[in-house]
């Protein structure tokens, strides 16, 4: 070890010291000093990396530099390398969504690694939505150059922005229209339409007559709704009238019941290009629930169809750790 002071380490060393920090104690390029010794010793390092990359052949660094640009499309942005990684970030808030097919083929390539999140997740502004590192510290050029390759056919990871729409909402409900008790459905809707960049500029109560809800849906769109939610009677009582309703307003519907739970009873429709969502109790009640699915996706411009639907049974157990 002591024959290596005065020597350019290969890679970054990472130093855990358990329940108190995780980083590089030295970077790559550090030029190995006596006093670093015992650190690297303590470190477990008993031999070190010197760098020497052969012809055709990249530093894992510069792989990794590649590779994430290969990946990155709009709305994300790159951060490193660091200890051989690169993070792709959400430069905003939107919808991620990963090209799962050129995903898997570069993950084919053999060395190169690329972890996303799951497409169609909702993500924050600075949210790392996918990280890149190849396995060796020396990788031939022909594995980043194959993912150059599937990256210049489209792109393989961005975070489309949220449309600030105008939104309708219409609460349905006897006990809530007639004054029984008060409204709890239309605040969590209008909390989640809000924190993705929505404009709530509607908002009514209605008893549970179809003709009453259909006229009010249709009060919405001609204040401007570009989105309309109508929040309640979305089961099998005979009270149960806004699957009704929403029909009678002129909305063509993609479906009605969702393989999703909670939220199952879920409903949505479109008058001309405005979506018309009928959203069951649950999502009145449950924290995370199909609304929480559907409407980032309608939001970043999605037009949904049955078949989007029928997808979402594998994984729409929802959990509330999601
Ligand atoms: N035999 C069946 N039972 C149930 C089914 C089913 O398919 N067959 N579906 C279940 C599902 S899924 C849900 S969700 C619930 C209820 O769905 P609804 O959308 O019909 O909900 P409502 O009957 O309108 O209300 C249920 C409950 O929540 C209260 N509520 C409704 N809106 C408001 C509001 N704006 N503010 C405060 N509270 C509200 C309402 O008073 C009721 O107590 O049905 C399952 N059962
Ligand atoms: O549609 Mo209900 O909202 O699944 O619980």
């Amino acid at each position: 070890m002591e024959e290596a002071v005065g020597l350019v380490l290969g890679h970054d060393l990472t130093r855990i010291v358990p329940g108190q920090s995780k980083g590089p104690a030295f970077r790559r390029g550090h030029v190995i000093r006596p006093e670093d010794v015992p650190v690297l010793l303590s470190m477990g390092k008993e031999h070190i990396y010197i760098l020497e990359v052969p012809p055709g052949h990249l530093h894992e660094e510069e792989a990794a530099l590649r590779v994430a640009r290969a990946l990155a499309g709009s709305g994300v942005r790159l951060v490193g390398p660091d200890e051989g990684k690169m993070n792709l970030q959400a430069e905003h808030d939107g919808l991620l969504r990963v090209d799962v097919d050129r995903l898997r083929r570069i993950n084919a390539i053999g060395e190169v690694q690329v972890a996303t999140a799951f497409d169609r997740r909702p993500v924050r502004a600075g949210d790392t939505v996918a990280g890149t590192r190849v396995t060796p510290l020396v990788i031939e050029e022909s594995q980043v150059l194959a993912a150059e390759a599937i990256g210049r056919e489209g792109p393989v990871i961005r975070v489309l922005p949220y449309r600030p729409l105008k939104v309708g909402i219409v609460v349905t409900g006897s006990e809530v229209y007639k004054g029984r008790i008060a409204d709890a459905f239309g605040p969590v809707v209008e909390a989640k339409v809000s924190a993705l960049g929505g404009q709530v500029i509607y908002k009514t109560l209605s008893d549970d007559q179809p003709a009453m809800t259909a006229g009010k849906i249709r009060e919405a769109l001609e204040q401007g709704a570009e989105l309309i939610c109508v929040t309640g009677g979305m089961s099998v009582d005979p009270d149960d009238a806004t699957p009704g309703a929403i029909r009678q307003s002129g909305a063509r519907v993609v479906t009605y019941g969702a393989p999703v739970l909670p939220g199952s009873m879920f409903l949505l429709a479109y008058i001309g290009t405005v979506p018309v969502m009928g959203l069951p109790g649950a999502v009145m009640h449950e924290a995370v629930t199909i609304f929480d699915h559907v409407l980032p996706r309608l939001m970043a411009g999605e037009v949904l169809t049955k078949a989007d639907f029928v997808e979402m049974g594998h994984g729409g157990l929802l959990s509330k750790r999601w």
